[in-house]
C-alpha cells in the first residue's frame, strides 16, 4: 500500500492548435493563429492520481473541445487578444467546475502580417515575418484571483558597433580583453506581469499597446541607448529596457527579461597576412555554444508600488 503525498498536480492538454478567422461586413478579415496549453488543478483529482478514481476527471479531450468551443464563440475583439482568449478559457474552466481550484492557460500566437501593396493592406492575406513569438498567460484561482502575464521571445537582434565591455573583475581565471567595441547579438525573452486584480478590471487593460510599447523600448534601447551600451554591459541595457517599460505602463507591476549574449569572434587571420583583430575587425564567426546569459526582473519601488494600490 502506497503512504507517499500528492505534493502539487495540474493536468491538461497542451499544444492545442486553433486558427480563428474573424469576417467583417465589411469584406476585411483578420486570423489568429495560437497554440494554447490548458492545465486543471484542484485537490478532487488526487484520487485519480492515488486511487485510480476518475469520476471527477474531465477529460483533457474536453478541455480541447472547451478551448475550440470558446474560439468560435466568443466576441471578435476578446479573441484577437492573447491575454483576453487566455483569461476567458481559464475563468470559464474555474466557473464551470467547481472542483476545478485553478486552471493556467498559456497562448502563444504566431504572427501573421497583413500583405501591403502600394501602400494599401490586403483585406485578406497574410504573410509570416520574422520569427519573434508573442504569448499571454492567465492564471485563475478560486482562492486568489486571476494572474495575468504578457510577453515575447525569440526577438532576434544584432549591432555591429557601439557596445562595449569594460571595467570589470579581474583576477587569474580571467582572459578576457576590455572591449571598448563590439560586435553584440541577442534573443530576447520579455515579459511583465499585472498585479492580481479581478477579472473586470483585467478585461479592461491595453494589452496590445503594452505589448507594442514593450516590443519597441527593447529595440530602441537595443538600436540608440548609448549610455547602457557604450559604457557598460547587457545588464545595464537591459535595465533601462525594463524600467521604460514601468514608467509608460502604470499598470505593469514588473518586467523580466533574459538576454543571452550570443557571442560572434573575430576571426584571427594574422597567418594569411591579414589584420581581423580588435579595431581592424570584419570577419566574424558567430559561436553556437556557450553564450552569456543575462537576466533579471526589475519592478517599482516599495512605495510607487503601495501608491498605487
Ligand atoms: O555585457 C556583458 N556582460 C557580462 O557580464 C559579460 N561577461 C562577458 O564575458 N561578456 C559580457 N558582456
Amino acid at each position: 500500500m502506497e503512504t507517499s503525498i500528492v505534493k502539487s498536480q495540474a493536468y491538461g492538454k497542451d499544444r492545442v492548435r486553433v486558427v480563428r478567422v474573424i469576417r467583417h461586413s465589411s469584406g476585411l478579415q483578420e486570423l489568429v493563429d495560437y497554440s494554447v496549453l490548458c492545465l486543471l488543478s484542484g485537490s478532487a483529482f488526487t484520487p485519480s492520481y492515488t486511487k485510480g478514481d476518475n469520476k471527477l476527471v474531465i477529460a483533457t479531450d474536453s478541455q480541447k473541445n472547451t478551448i475550440y468551443y470558446l474560439a468560435k464563440t466568443l466576441p471578435a475583439a476578446t479573441l484577437l487578444v492573447p491575454e483576453l482568449f487566455a483569461m476567458e478559457v481559464a475563468t470559464f474552466m474555474v466557473q464551470k467546475y467547481k472542483h476545478v481550484t485553478e486552471c493556467r492557460v498559456k497562448v502563444t500566437t504566431r504572427p501573421w502580417e497583413r500583405m501591403q501593396f502600394e501602400g494599401a493592406a490586403h483585406g485578406h492575406s497574410f504573410v509570416r515575418e520574422g520569427k519573434e513569438v508573442r504569448w499571454a498567460e492567465a492564471v485563475d484561482s478560486e482562492s486568489n484571483g486571476c494572474r495575468v502575464v504578457g510577453g515575447f521571445f525569440d526577438l532576434e537582434v544584432l549591432k555591429t558597433t557601439n557596445s562595449s565591455f569594460m571595467g570589470f573583475w579581474r583576477d587569474e581565471l580571467t582572459t578576457l580583453p576590455e572591449m571598448a567595441d563590439r560586435m553584440l547579438s541577442t534573443k530576447v525573452q520579455c515579459q511583465w506581469q499585472f498585479p492580481l486584480r479581478d477579472t473586470t478590471q483585467l478585461r479592461h487593460l491595453p494589452y496590445d499597446s503594452i505589448y507594442q510599447g514593450a516590443k519597441h523600448h527593447t529595440l530602441d534601447v537595443f538600436a540608440n541607448d548609448e549610455r547602457s551600451w557604450v559604457h557598460a554591459s547587457v545588464q545595464s541595457a537591459l535595465y533601462v529596457m525594463a524600467d521604460r517599460i514601468l514608467r509608460q505602463f502604470g499598470v505593469v507591476d514588473d518586467v523580466y527579461y533574459a538576454l543571452p549574449n550570443i557571442h560572434y569572434f573575430p576571426v584571427d587571420l594574422g597567418k594569411l597576412g591579414l589584420r581581423n583583430l580588435a579595431e581592424d575587425a570584419e570577419v566574424y564567426v558567430p559561436l553556437a555554444d556557450p553564450s552569456g546569459l543575462i537576466t533579471a526582473t526589475v519592478s517599482r519601488p516599495p512605495v510607487e508600488r503601495k501608491a498605487r494600490l
